[in-house]
């Protein structure tokens, strides 16, 4: 456990090449703060995890990346540019696709439906045929309705729909959440090759597992601010330092 908490500065990160740069980031909703100076960033290609309790501010802190928190202090640059201020559509047209918790899939509409739903923002996103390779499980329910999808395979849509717009930065909230093991595997399974293809990845998750599946570095989040960053490597090694954060 790192006691200094309070002043933990922000990572090193080794190459000097950093895609995103989170510094001091305070955010309101109203009247009440909920984030008091998170600090952390992500290079290129890596796969970073915020993990935390239930209201600690994981959530919070990707909806300011992507501009849905107007009221906030602080810094957020990508590829060096400060989104701080900038409109969520902006921010979406610079490459960053964020995948809520909720999933929000359009029961109505079809898989292909809900695929095409977002707009393409920038070029270099997936073609219809690289993402059903990417997952088989769509493309055989490409005709389904929404309401008729499991909830593994919301979530894969809700992945996927982004995958079109041209975002090379993922920002996935909670994708294992409510799911059963098999399936938590298989969203894995895709997030690996994801990662594989280039994409740079921000996972809120609290399934300590799954992210070490996964991840490259673990940022910890309390109160709203970074209380502890590991490596991978050394969260395996000792998971007891990051459950003592999340009272498992
Ligand atoms: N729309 C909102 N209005 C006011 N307060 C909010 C709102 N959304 C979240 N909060 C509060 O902000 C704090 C941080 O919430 P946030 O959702 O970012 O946490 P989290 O770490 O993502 O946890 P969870 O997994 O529960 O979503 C919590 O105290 C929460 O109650």
């Amino acid at each position: 456990m790192n006691s200094g908490a309070e002043t933990l500065a922000p990572a090193e990160t080794g190459t000097g090449e950093t895609l995103l740069e989170v510094n001091d980031l305070s955010a309101w909703y109203a009247e009440s703060r909920v984030l008091h100076g998170m600090a952390f960033d992500v290079r290129p290609g890596e796969l970073v995890t915020l993990i935390g309790r239930n209201g600690a501010g994981k959530t919070t802190t990707l909806r300011s990346i992507v501009g849905l928190l107007q009221k906030k202090t602080g810094a957020i640059r990508f590829e060096g540019r400060d989104l701080i201020g900038m409109r969520p559509f902006e921010i979406a047209r610079l490459g960053i696709g964020y995948c809520p918790e909720e999933r929000a899939i359009f029961s109505s509409l079809s898989v292909k439906e809900n695929l095409f739903l977002p707009p393409v923002l920038k070029p270099g996103g997936m073609t219809e045929a690289e993402i059903f390779e990417t997952f088989p499980n769509l493309r055989a329910r490409s005709a389904s309705q929404g309401t008729k999808l499991s909830g593994g395979e919301q979530q894969m849509l809700a992945i996927a729909r982004i995958l079109r717009t041209g975002a090379r930065l993922l920002l996935l909230d909670e994708p294992s959440e409510g799911l059963a093991p098999v399936v938590v595997k298989e969203i894995g399974e895709i997030i690996r090759r994801l990662k594989a293809k280039g994409f740079t990845i921000i996972l809120v998750e609290q399934n300590l597992r799954f992210a070490r599946l996964v991840a490259d570095r673990h940022v910890v989040v309390e109160n709203g601010k970074v209380v502890d960053r590991m490596t991978n490597a050394e969260l395996a090694a000792d998971m007891n330092r990051v459950k003592s954060y999340l009272g498992v």
